[in-house]
């Protein structure tokens, strides 16, 4: 259950960065979505040291691979994960399939959600033989199933939205292929199979919305950022949905963000670190375009373009007194910029006015101290080549109502 963004975080989905990391080539960057190549060890130890400060501040961790695997447990669901996998993947030459099927035989259901989120090599895979002119051609690349290596960014291809998940429908393949774990354990692990649990948006849409791009504000409220990888019709039909359940929500603020790189995701330029303060990157304030969508008394979906500033907006439709938005490296254009694509802007609440922040960002940290924002921060000098946050590697679970 998450109705804020602040509440006091107790459980969340993470995912220890892996080998699929580390199997990027210069050639896949651009494709997979990375600026350069991490250095797996020190990876592991900058998440290992992020989910350090979530266990000693009392929050119960999960793994996304550990979830997934014991999904899988159940009986004839390893067998079905497998088969839809590998069709996701674009794995359809038979003798092929057969070939990685039989790799995976010998692994326990830990080791092969590991081995495909890692990718598979050929030269992994016993006795492959290149039958065809076309198997030769294809020599040069080196995957037989492509490494993922976005899944330490856990916040994206599912979002905890009230007592519901929006299971989402990301913007590029090597993404949408993570949607599979969350599917799975939705469906099939013990925890979550039977527990009613509302789907506000289905993975199988062709429209793309990504977690990055879904704030929860409040338990009425909700923020969606217009982005380079969430379409404005996957926000209309998302807010269509929850404003017609049974949900406490009743807005949806659509907040239109360049359709840059850097700006991805709305997360990547806003976030909410306490119950009155924002962290926000100036290269978007203004003039800001937000839409609002609510339900008539009909129920049908209104639209409405925004007239007053952000804060305003949230002033309003927050009820709050003051609003601060404290900028990324106070909206200096070099710091700011640095300290935004570094992911500064990107913060962690794991309770109000309590964030786990980037070490590298310290401007911006600084003036988050100075605002009274308690800072947890961590490392992240390999974990940045992925241009995400501690928000990013991030998705709650469970937090307390505010
Ligand atoms: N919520 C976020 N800002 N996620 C950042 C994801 C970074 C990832 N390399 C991508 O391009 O998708």
């Amino acid at each position: 259950m998450v109705k804020s963004e602040i509440g006091r975080l107790k459980k969340v989905l993470i995912h220890r960065p892996g080998l699929e990391i580390e199997r990027l080539t210069p050639d896949l960057l651009d494709r997979l979505l990375f600026d350069d190549i991490p250095y797996l060890e020190v990876a592991r130890k900058e998440h290992d040291y992020f989910a350090g400060i979530l266990k000693d501040n009392g929050v119960e961790v999960e793994y996304l691979e550990d979830l997934t695997a014991e999904a899988i447990a159940e009986p004839g669901v390893r067998e079905k994960f497998i088969e839809q996998f590998l069709d996701e993947a674009g794995l359809l030459d038979e003798y092929r399939r057969e070939a990685v099927k039989s790799w995976l035989s010998k692994y326990n259901n830990k080791e092969l959600i590991v081995n495909l989120m890692s990718g598979i090599k050929k030269t992994e895979i016993d006795n492959l033989v290149d039958r065809s002119l076309a198997d030769r051609v294809n020599t040069d690349y080196p995957f037989i199933l492509d490494p993922m290596p976005n899944l330490y960014f856990t916040r994206d291809p599912f979002a905890t939205i009230g007592n519901g998940i929006s299971l989402n429908h990301m913007k590029t393949e090597t993404r949408n292929r993570e949607t599979i774990f969350a599917e799975y354990i939705f469906n099939f692990h013990p925890d979550y199979k039977d527990a009613d649990i509302p789907r506000w948006f289905s993975r199988y849409d062709k429209k793309s919305l990504e977690g990055g791009d879904q704030l929860v504000l409040s338990s009425e409220v909700l923020a969606l950022g217009i982005s380079q990888r969430t379409e404005p019709a996957a926000i209309e039909q998302f807010a269509s949905e929850i404003l017609r359940s049974d949900q406490s929500f009743n807005r949806v603020l659509a907040l239109q963000i360049p359709p840059r790189r850097a700006f991805m995701h709305l997360d990547t330029v806003f976030t909410m670190v306490d119950f009155d303060k924002f962290t926000i990157h100036a290269e978007i304030e203004g003039p800001l375009v937000v839409y609002s969508l609510t339900l008539d008394g009909e129920g049908q979906l209104q639209i409405s373009k925004e007239k007053s500033t952000l804060s305003e907006l949230l002033k309003t439709y927050l009820g709050l007194e003051s609003v601060e938005l404290i900028r990324c490296a106070g909206g200096d254009l070099i710091d700011g910029g640095r300290e935004q694509w570094n992911d500064g802007s990107n913060t962690l609440a794991i309770a109000p006015g309590e964030v786990v922040v980037y070490t590298r960002n310290y401007v911006t940290n600084r003036l988050l101290e100075e605002k009274g924002i308690k800072l947890h921060k961590m490392p992240s000098s390999e974990l940045s080549r992925g241009r995400g946050g501690p928000r990013c590697m991030s998705m709650p679970l469970v937090r307390e109502k505010i």
